[in-house]
C-alpha cells in the first residue's frame, strides 16, 4: 500500500526512512515544494535499500500530487519548525496556509486517504484539516501523543534507572509545552505503579521534563526534533496499514468524549485499517480532568486564530 509524506524535511525524511526500514508499505511518495529536494531525499533513501534490506519503493516529487494518487495514508509534515525560545503556537501564521493547501491537494488525488497531521501547532492543524478537508473524522489523526508518550517513558526509565522496555505510560491532552498531560496515575514498571518507586519530587521532574521534551531538544538542536517524531509516525502508519488495532494516544476530533466537543485533543484510540476505530474512554482523576479541561481551553483559543 502507498503512503505519501508531504514535506521532505527533517521529520518527513525520518518518517519515510522508518516506514521503509520496517518494510510494511509498498511505496512511499515524498512531496516537497523545494525544487528537486524530495527527489534527492528519495534517491538517497533508496540507496539505503540494499544496505538496510528493505523493499519499500521511495519516490520524490516537487509538488506533483498526481504521483500521490491512491494513497492509503498521507502524512503532513510540511511547514516551518520552531527555533529555540519559540512556542509551537507561534507557527500558526505560516503553517495554517500550508496545511490547508496541502490537504486540498491530497484529498483531490486520494479521496479515501487517512491523513496524519504532524505540522505544528499540531492540535490546531488537525482541527483545520477537519474543517477544510471534508473527510470523515475517523480519517484525520493528529500525531503528538505517540511521541510525547515515548518521551514520558524515556524520562520514567531514567528516573527508575531501568530499561525503557520495563516501563509503560501515556500522555494525553494537548501537544504543547503547557497542555501535555502525562498520566502518572496509570504509568507502570512491569505492571507496578511507578509511584511505588518514585517520590513526589521525582514524579514532578519526570512530568515537567516530558512536557517540555520538544522545547529541550529545540534548544539543543537549534531546530525541533525529527528521529522520534518520524518513528512515532511510522508506528501510527503501521497500525493502519497492517490493521494492528494498537491503542495510541492521538489528537482526534472530540464529540462529547472527555467532556469536550468541536476540538482536536490527544486521547487514547484504537488505530486500524479504518483509521480511528474507537476512542477509548479511560477514567481520569479529578486533578487530571481539570488539567485536560485547561488544555482544551488553551487549544480552543489558538483555534480561534484560524481563518477558514
Ligand atoms: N507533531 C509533532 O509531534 C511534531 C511536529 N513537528 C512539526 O513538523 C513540521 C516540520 O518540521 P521539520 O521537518 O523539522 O521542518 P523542515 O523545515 O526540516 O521541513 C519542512 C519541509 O516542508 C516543506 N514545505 C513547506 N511548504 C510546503 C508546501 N506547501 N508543500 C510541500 N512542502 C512544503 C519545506 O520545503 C521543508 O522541506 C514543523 O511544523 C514542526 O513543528 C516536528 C516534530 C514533531
Ligand atoms: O517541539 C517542537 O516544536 C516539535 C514537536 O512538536 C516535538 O518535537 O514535540
Amino acid at each position: 500500500m502507498k503512503v505519501t509524506v508531504v514535506g521532505a524535511g527533517a521529520v518527513g525524511a525520518s518518517c519515510a526512512e522508518y516506514i521503509a526500514m520496517k518494510n510494511f508499505a509498498s511505496e512511499v511518495v515524498l512531496v516537497d515544494i523545494k525544487e528537486g529536494f524530495a527527489e534527492g531525499k528519495a534517491m538517497d533513501l533508496m540507496q539505503c535499500a540494499s544496505l538496510n534490506a528493505f523493499d519499500t519503493k521511495i519516490t520524490g516529487t516537487t509538488g506533483d500530487y498526481s504521483k500521490t494518487a491512491g494513497s492509503k495514508v498521507a502524512v503532513i509534515t510540511s511547514g516551518i519548525p520552531r527555533k529555540p525560545g519559540m512556542t509551537r503556537e507561534e507557527l500558526i501564521g505560516i503553517n495554517a496556509g500550508i496545511v490547508k493547501e496541502v490537504t486540498a491537494n491530497l484529498v483531490k488525488h486520494s479521496p479515501d486517504v487517512i491523513i496524519i497531521v504532524v505540522s505544528n501547532p499540531m492540535d490546531t492543524m488537525a482541527y483545520l484539516v477537519h474543517k477544510t478537508s471534508g473527510l470523515p473524522k475517523e480519517r484525520i489523526i493528529g500525531m503528538g501523543g505517540a511521541l510525547d508518550s515515548a518521551r514520558f517513558k524515556y524520562r520514567l526509565a531514567e528516573a527508575l534507572e531501568c530499561p525503557i522496555s520495563d516501563v509503560d505510560g501515556m500522555v494525553i491532552a494537548a501537544h504543547s509545552d503547557t497542555g501535555m498531560l502525562p498520566l502518572v496515575s496509570k504509568a507502570t514498571r512491569n505492571g507496578v505503579p511507578v509511584t511505588e518507586f518514585l517520590n513526589d519530587e521525582q514524579v514532578a521532574y519526570v512530568t515537567e521534563e516530558t512536557k517540555v521534551g520538544g522545547a529541550t531538544l529545540t534548544k539543543l538542536l537549534g531546530t525541533s526534533a525529527w528521529y522520534a517524531p518520524g518513528a512515532a509516525v511510522s508506528v501510527l502508519v503501521q497500525s493502519i496499514l497492517c490493521d494492528q488495532k494498537k491503542m495510541i494516544p492521538c489528537s482526534l476530533m472530540l464529540d462529547g468524549e472527555y467532556g469536550q466537543s468541536d476540538i482536536c485533543l490527544g486521547v487514547p484510540a484504537i488505530i486500524g485499517a479504518n483509521g480511528v476505530e474507537k476512542i477509548v474512554d479511560i477514567t481520569l482523576t479529578d486533578a487530571e480532568k481539570a488539567k485536560f479541561a485547561e488544555a482544551a481551553q488553551a487549544v480552543r483559543e489558538v483555534n480561534g486564530d484560524l481563518k477558514f
